[in-house]
């Protein structure tokens, strides 16, 4: 299977990585900075289950129309347009299209461009991010990919899928509850990274302290009641079971958002704080927790320009 994956990023380059390790012809969709450094440096992989060293293929927005049997979507939300319009030419009607983005609002868009058939549910739990040198650092005991039809069907070709990504060093996942997994996912970042960027600490110190847990809690609360009151298929007891996974969280736990704010770049402010929003005005949903976080975000935001 051809795979593409858009992005060599903290989880586009981690993904493609492990399966360029594992054997895959896997090519990645980069900008001309990012190409130049993996020319320079390769696509280094510096992570807990294992180190690797690679030389990925690349190509660039542009530079013809060869088709792809999968397509990997690993950007961040505020250079998803570009992005698709980018790896638009390399999409046949038979190619499937994984998302790999935190939160919901991407596949308005993404359905935009492709037809619904071609784009499958996706989502990973991975803590990766950048060093100064492009070098992937992996650093969570989670490194899971999961994807899945919409009807959670075992089709033939999300079985060809399997079978490309086994064996590999990462954990691909085939679910057959990704639209839930996608909702519960984003409930849980949007809290996270809420909560860690609003206290701009790693998740032990603001559990630590009794106000802390209480404030997390009415967060998710908050979170939950917004995605009910859409029609989001979330699971009885979500709040509880991801309180309790949150404790279980290493103290230097941070969110990707946070690590970014910490480097001073952009973040996904309105892509998942943002959105949610849009979605309990609709509702008439109360939030004013998630108002002070998103505010606050883009003050953030406002003092980067
Ligand atoms: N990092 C993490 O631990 C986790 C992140 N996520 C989510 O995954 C998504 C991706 O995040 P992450 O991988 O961290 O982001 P990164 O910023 O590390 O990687 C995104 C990559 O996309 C590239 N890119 C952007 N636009 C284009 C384009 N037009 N053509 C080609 N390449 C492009 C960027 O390249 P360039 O260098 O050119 O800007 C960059 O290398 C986000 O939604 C994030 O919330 C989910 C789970 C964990
Ligand atoms: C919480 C985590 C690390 C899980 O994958 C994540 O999605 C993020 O920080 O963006």
């Amino acid at each position: 299977m051809k795979v593409l994956v858009l992005g060599a990023g903290a989880t586009g380059g981690y993904f493609g990585g492990r399966l360029l390790e594992k054997g895959e012809d896997v090519t990645f969709l980069v900008r001309e900075k990012r190409e130049n450094q993996l020319k320079e440096e390769g696509l280094v992989i510096k992570s807990k289950h294992g180190d690797a060293h690679l030389r990925p293929r690349t190509i660039r927005a542009g530079s013809g129309d060869e088709p792809f049997d999968v397509v990997f979507i690993a950007t961040k939300a505020y250079h998803l347009k570009e992005a698709l319009e980018a790896v638009e030419p390399f999409v046949r009607e038979y190619t499937t299209v994984i998302p790999l983005l935190n939160g919901i609002e991407h596949l308005d868009e993404m359905r935009r461009f492709f037809s619904k058939d071609q784009v499958i549910g996706g989502l990973c739990f991975i803590e990766s991010t950048l060093n100064e040198k492009g070098h992937i650092i992996q650093t969570s005991e989670t490194h899971e990919l999961a994807y899945g039809e919409w009807s959670g069907r075992e089709t033939d070709r999300v079985k060809k899928l399997s079978e490309t990504f086994s064996g590999t060093e990462a954990s691909f996942r085939l679910s057959d509850t990704i639209e839930q997994d996608m909702w519960q996912k984003y409930l849980f970042i949007t809290t996270l990274s809420g909560m860690t960027s609003l206290m701009r600490s790693s998740i032990g110190p603001v559990l630590d302290t009794l106000e802390g847990r209480t404030y997390l809690q009415q967060l998710f609360e908050e979170v939950r009641l917004t995605m009910v009151e859409n029609g989001a298929p979330l699971a009885e007891g979500i709040v509880e079971k991801q309180m309790g996974l949150t404790e279980k969280l290493g103290y230097n736990m941070k969110s990707s958002m946070l690590r970014d704010i910490e480097k001073g770049l952009h973040i996904e402010a309105d892509h998942l704080q943002g959105y949610l929003l849009l979605l309990a005005e609709r509702t008439g949903v109360e939030t004013p927790l998630l108002r002070l976080i998103y505010q606050h975000l883009k003050v953030y935001e406002k003092n980067l320009q």
